[in-house]
């Protein structure tokens, strides 16, 4: 960690200590705080009046990215610089989303090209797709497509197709992703082979997962309809188009992307391919203007005025100087229920880890931990926890003002109504003596009120953020992601870390590779530990 960062971080710890912010106090004192403490990009408003800081606090914030080089790092990426080091790859991803005329060059060349050839190509087949032109061997249309990847190559267009919802006219989609077989055969149960496009994504087509799908979902396509029915009921996006075609996936139903687009940053990409055929070609554009419009805003807004800037600050404040170790995220959109998933790869894929660039440890904590559930369903699960839980785990709620169902607004203001209730209730809390007062009101004894009061206290002074903007439209959820990705960047370059590499996800892939034969029962696995070699003994025993 750089001294600049260092001393930064002091100031922070000093501030904090010297000058505790009392949420509640503040909340009642401050008239003017929710001005004070906001960020817009156009109708996107990030309210963080409910966290315990100051405009001090703010500024040593703002200083702390000066200190960590922030603006400088963000345009070696947009410049295609080789940020992933240990990779040794440029990262632009904010390149898919840039129209047509901009300028991204990876290895001294303008890709631009490359990525709108490829959209072009997308538009075509999903057009095709949809029109019912682009058919299946016995010439019907297709009904349902199936989505088979993992990770990257499933948690984006996953959580964007439900997300998008609303705009959804193209045929159905179905994700597969787990390994486990009951994914895919609990999914084509339900589907006929001659009305089913299967789309196989993945970056480096070697992922096992996918490829014992694609194996398994040819095998199907072939049993009823005949090997040469594979050329039509197939399609693949990858960087590894030698391997698609070795799979046996005509080439010219390839879709294309490249190493520098990581695969948690991959939605964009020919990766949004599903997307783009659930909600049609200018739907899809919105989306890529949104993430854009955040690009524009990320690069050209001053630090303190800027969205994913002080979003990724106000992530550190809470992480290195307050010491909280997870951050919940809970939109308030059912339609958003997969996004907390998404955020988990991009966030702790991201930053959860230990060593810094030059390979050092961090010299503090890094990523924290990533969870969620959309409200109103976590109120009536995990909420008691983060009212009255020893732990202080700071809460990003994320709300529409407008729903997509005008007939249904009772339920959108009761959605709303909750949803302000909770962040409420984090920073008010209820003392012991509101307790016992509310319990008096209510006709209970003395006695019986000061024993049950100290069930009720909520200690408040819990911070949370809210992210409110107009409605959950394709361009909205563009611009959603994008804060979140540049979010996750900005983070990593204050806990020196790269935000682009995934080595922690290796090991596990080498050792089920090793224990395969074990568990098939081809090898005793006579060197295998004695926890692993007990379960597998069981694992036999129970499978008789
Ligand atoms: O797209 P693929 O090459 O199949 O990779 C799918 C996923 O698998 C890996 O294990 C990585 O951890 C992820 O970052 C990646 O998104």
């Amino acid at each position: 960690m750089s001294q600049p960062i260092t001393a930064s971080l002091k100031a922070l710890k000093l501030h904090l200590q010297q000058n505790p912010v009392d949420i509640r106090q503040k909340l009642s004192s401050e008239t003017d705080r929710f001005d004070r403490f906001n960020l817009c990009l156009e109708d996107m408003l990030l309210d963080f009046s409910k966290c315990a800081l100051d405009e001090k606090t703010v500024a040593l914030l703002v200083e702390l990215a000066t200190a960590a080089n922030v603006e400088e790092k963000r345009e070696a990426m947009f410049a295609g610089e080789r940020i992933n080091t240990t990779e040794d790859r440029p990262v632009l991803h904010v390149a898919l989303r840039a129209p047509r005329d901009a300028n991204f060059t990876a290895d001294a060349r303008n890709v631009m090209a490359d990525v709108h050839r490829v959209l072009d190509s997308m538009r075509v087949f999903a057009d095709g797709i949809r029109q019912g032109e682009i058919k299946g061997k016995t010439g019907k249309a297709f009904t349902d497509v199936v989505n088979i990847g993992i990770g990257g190559s499933d948690l984006g267009p996953a959580m964007a197709t439900l997300a998008l919802a609303p705009y959804h006219d193209g045929p159905r989609l179905h994700y597969v992703s787990n390994v486990d077989g009951a994914h895919i055969a609990d999914t084509i149960k339900a589907l006929e082979p001659e009305t089913t496009l299967f789309i196989i994504a993945s970056k480096t087509f070697t992922t096992i997962e996918t490829m014992t799908n694609a194996r398994t979902a040819q095998r199907w396509i072939v049993e009823k309809l005949g090997q040469d029915a594979v050329r039509d009921h197939f399609c693949a996006v990858s960087t590894a188009l030698d391997k698609v075609s070795a799979f046996g996936i005509d080439p010219s139903r390839v879709f294309g992307f490249w190493d520098w687009v990581g695969g948690r940053y991959s939605l964009w990409s020919a990766i949004g391919l599903p997307i783009m055929i659930a909600i049609g070609p200018r739907n899809f554009e919105a989306f890529l203007a949104g993430g854009h419009a955040m690009d524009e805003h990320f690069r050209k807004a001053p630090l303190e005025k800027n969205l994913p800037v002080m979003f990724a600050l106000l992530g550190i404040w809470h992480r290195l100087i307050c010491g909280y170790s997870a951050r919940a995220v809970i939109p308030y959109d059912q339609r958003l229920s997969r996004l907390p998933a998404y955020l988990q790869q991009l966030d702790m894929e991201s930053n959860g880890k230990s060593v810094t660039l030059d390979g050092k440890d961090v010299a503090c904590v890094s990523g924290p931990l990533v969870w969620g559930e959309p409200g109103t369903n976590g109120q009536h699960a995990f909420f008691q926890l983060l009212h009255q839980g020893t732990d202080i785990i700071p809460v990003e709620f994320i709300l529409a003002a407008k729903g997509h169902e005008p007939e249904l607004d009772e339920h959108h203001n009761l959605l709303v109504a909750n949803c302000l209730a909770q962040s409420q209730a984090l920073a008010r809390g209820r003392t012991r003596e509101e307790a016992e007062a509310q319990l008096l009101a209510k006709g209970v004894k003395k006695d019986q009120a000061k024993a049950l009061a100290p069930h009720r206290v909520f200690a408040g002074n819990r911070p949370s953020m809210t992210l409110l903007y107009r409605q959950l439209d394709p361009y909205t959820l563009g611009r959603l992601i994008a804060l979140y990705e540049h979010r996750v960047f900005v983070e990593a370059q204050i806990f020196g870390i790269n935000a682009f590499d995934q080595w922690g996800v290796e090991l596990g892939k080498e050792l089920a590779t090793d224990l395969l034969p074990i568990v098939q029962g081809r090898d005793e696995g006579s060197a295998l530990d004695t926890s692993t070699k007990g379960l597998v003994q069981k694992i036999r025993d129970l499978a008789q």
